[in-house]
């Protein structure tokens, strides 16, 4: 689903090149979930940007869905991430014009592929049945980042990029809306790769790999087994 070889990554600055990922090998399956931890500023948003091919590696490889994104024109990966991807961010970046149903429809229509029985199901499952017709400033951030999930499942995307989801919320809540972004991904079989800085939230998923350096290792059964 997911291929990262050998991946570096520098970003120029007026102290010269920061290198940020130093030969990331990475590879996610269909259907799986994987969480990436790192400290602030060790290249995690990196990473998901180059995943999403919404910037490019300055050498190795990034293949998604078996397409390896550095071959492709920006419209050729502008059409793969609105086919096969779902993105969710820490800012919910809901349409402040548009409502619920609206937003939850939104990259469905854009992939051209609204299925209105699951669309349905979406807002029953993420809690917002009688709120379809409010704008996003009328929810609360629970509810903002409900629907946001929504927005990015509703196409059945093959692979969810999630930043931080629950990083703007409330502890209860955010332990809400990650059981629930879980739950949905279980549900579609899409897999997840999630950035998180809560251990806890990461526990649950698949594999675990921690950013460090500009490399990443694989720390699952510290993870699985924080004792
Ligand atoms: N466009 C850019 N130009 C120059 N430096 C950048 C740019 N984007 C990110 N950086 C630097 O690259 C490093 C990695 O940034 P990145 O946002 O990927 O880290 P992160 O692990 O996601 O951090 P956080 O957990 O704080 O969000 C940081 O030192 C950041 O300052």
């Amino acid at each position: 689903m997911l291929e990262f070889r050998q991946v570096h990554k520098a970003y120029a600055t007026p102290q010269g090149p920061l290198t940020v990922l130093d030969g990331v090998d990475l590879t996610l399956a269909a259907g799986q979930s994987l969480a990436l931890m790192g400290e602030s500023g060790s290249g995690k948003s990196t990473l998901l940007h180059l995943a999403a091919g919404l910037d490019l590696p300055d050498a190795g490889a990034v293949t998604l869905a078996d397409r390896p994104l550095s071959a492709l024109a920006e419209p050729d990966r502008a059409r793969l991430r609105r086919e096969a991807l779902g993105l969710v961010f820490q800012q919910f970046h809901l349409i402040p014009s548009l409502n619920v149903i609206d937003n939850l429809r939104l990259q469905a229509r854009l992939a051209a592929v609204e299925d209105p029985e699951w669309t349905a199901e979406l807002v029953s499952r993420l809690g917002l049945a009688g709120l379809e017709k409010r704008y996003p400033e009328q929810l609360s951030g629970g509810q903002q980042q409900r629907l946001a999930i929504g927005r990015a499942l509703a196409p059945r995307p093959a692979l969810l990029l999630a930043d931080e989801p629950t990083g703007n919320l409330d502890e209860t809540t955010a332990g809400d809306v990650l059981a629930l972004l879980l739950e949905l991904v279980r549900k579609t079989g899409c897999a997840l790769l999630m950035v998180t800085h809560s251990a806890r939230a990461a526990s649950p998923l698949d594999r675990c790999l921690l950013l460090s350096k500009g490399q990443v290792e694989d720390v699952t059964e510290r993870a699985h087994d924080p004792s």
